[in-house]
């Protein structure tokens, strides 16, 4: 029956539909000069996303031996320069722009579900002119709690009036979370995952490319039908 098909789609943001690593590496490095202490390189902050900007932090702190308890004023400062320029360095990956299109055309409900807070991320969809996609966006610090708790995943799937939604995320976090709500996952390969080897990550489909996610969203959804 039309009416039971799952038409709702949500994206997790960072490694996602954004390669936003270099902005949250500039914002990293910036409060680390303001510490007076040594810049961490790209691929080692790539390796520290996803889990929000509390964890970013001890991850910088454990990597640069600092103290355990300047934790939140580095996060404020943090915040302070990624809110500043949060988007000069990052991307859309290829291809997002279009599925988003398709997506939209086909009728599909879509909504971002992020640990970014939710102030940088709107502002980062707005710069990319495509805010306007998503009739729903919940950010790390929404709701009291993140993922991989399944509640902001839900609180998106309730804001697009769905009873069923198919996730597409990154990493770990994001198909754990998905597991806690049984949501369908496709895991995007591309992004900041931490595993070695994609297999380990539980996921109902992966991609890599763009181009596919509509036909492996579809099928993902009709197997929930
Ligand atoms: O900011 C983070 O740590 C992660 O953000 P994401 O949930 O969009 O991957
Ligand atoms: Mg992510």
């Amino acid at each position: 029956m039309e009416g039971c098909r799952v038409k709702a789609i949500i994206f997790d943001l960072d490694g996602t539909l954004i390669d936003s690593a270099p902005d949250i590496h500039a914002a990293v490095n910036r409060t680390l000069a303001g510490m007076g202490r040594e810049a961490l390189d790209l691929d080692t902050i790539r390796a520290f996303i996803g889990d929000g900007v509390q964890v970013l932090m001890e991850r910088v702190i454990e990597a640069r031996g600092l103290d355990a308890g300047q934790r939140d004023a580095m996060v404020e400062t943090f915040l302070g320069h990624y809110e500043a320029d949060p988007a000069t360095l990052t991307t859309l990956y290829p291809g997002v722009e279009d599925a988003l299109e398709q997506f939209r055309d086909e009728g599909w409900a879509m909504g971002v579900c992020t640990n970014k807070p939710e102030a940088p991320s709107r502002a980062i969809l707005k710069t990319f002119g495509i805010d306007g996609f998503f009739g729903a966006v919940v950010g790390g610090d929404t709701l009291e709690v993140k993922k991989p708790d399944p509640k902001p995943l839900l609180a998106v799937r309730d804001q697009l009036q769905a009873k069923q939604a198919v996730f597409v995320g990154d990493s770990e976090i994001d198909a754990a979370t998905a597991l806690a709500t049984g949501m369908r996952f496709a895991l995007f390969t591309e992004g900041y995952h931490r595993s070695e080897d994609v297999d380990d990550i539980p996921q109902d489909a992966r991609f890599s490319d763009y181009d596919v996610l509509v036909a492996i969203v579809a099928r993902l959804a009709d197997e929930l039908r």
